[in-house]
């Protein structure tokens, strides 16, 4: 189990940062934000070989437990070994991530009007989280 944040108040506009390092030999990582592990506005899950997709970004939603309808990214900005900071911010209308050479955007779904849950698993050592 990784990093888990609860108790959150983020507000749209605000944004996450989490800072960290790609494990050299890394088969994917998870962020996820939402209420709860049950309820997430994002599961932004970077594949560099798992469940069958190689170098691709997985996004999707989960409402009481259930997953939503996948979105695969057209980039993969990321390598394995790779230090990075992934930006997540929101609006009532969509979360986008920002990496340091690329943004990614999806909807939200649940219409959710703050973060209060932040969990990232997988093969990504935390470094550092901010919030502002
Ligand atoms: C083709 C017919 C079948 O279609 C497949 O059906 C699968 C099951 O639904 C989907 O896969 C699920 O996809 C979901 C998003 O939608 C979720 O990512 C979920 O994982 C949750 C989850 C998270 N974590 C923690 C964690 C996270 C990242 C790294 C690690 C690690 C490590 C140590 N190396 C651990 N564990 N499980 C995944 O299982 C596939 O995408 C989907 N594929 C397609 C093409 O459609």
């Amino acid at each position: 189990q990784g990093l888990v944040v609860t108790q959150l108040d983020v507000e749209p506009g605000e944004c996450i940062k989490v800072k960290g390092k790609i494990q050299s030999d890394a088969k994917g990582f998870a962020v996820n934000v939402g209420k709860d592990s049950n309820t997430l506005m994002l599961h932004f899950n970077p594949r560099f070989d798992c469940h069958g997709d190689v170098n691709t970004i997985v996004c999707n939603s989960k409402e009481d437990g259930m997953w939503g309808e996948e979105d695969r990214k057209a980039e993969f900005p990321f390598q394995h070994g790779d230090k990075t900071e992934i930006c997540i911010s929101f609006d009532e209308t969509e979360a986008t991530v920002k990496l340091p050479e690329a943004e990614f955007k999806f909807p939200n779904r649940l219409g959710m009007e703050k973060i209060e849950y932040l969990a990232v698993e997988g093969d990504f050592k935390v470094k550092a989280i901010k919030f502002s």
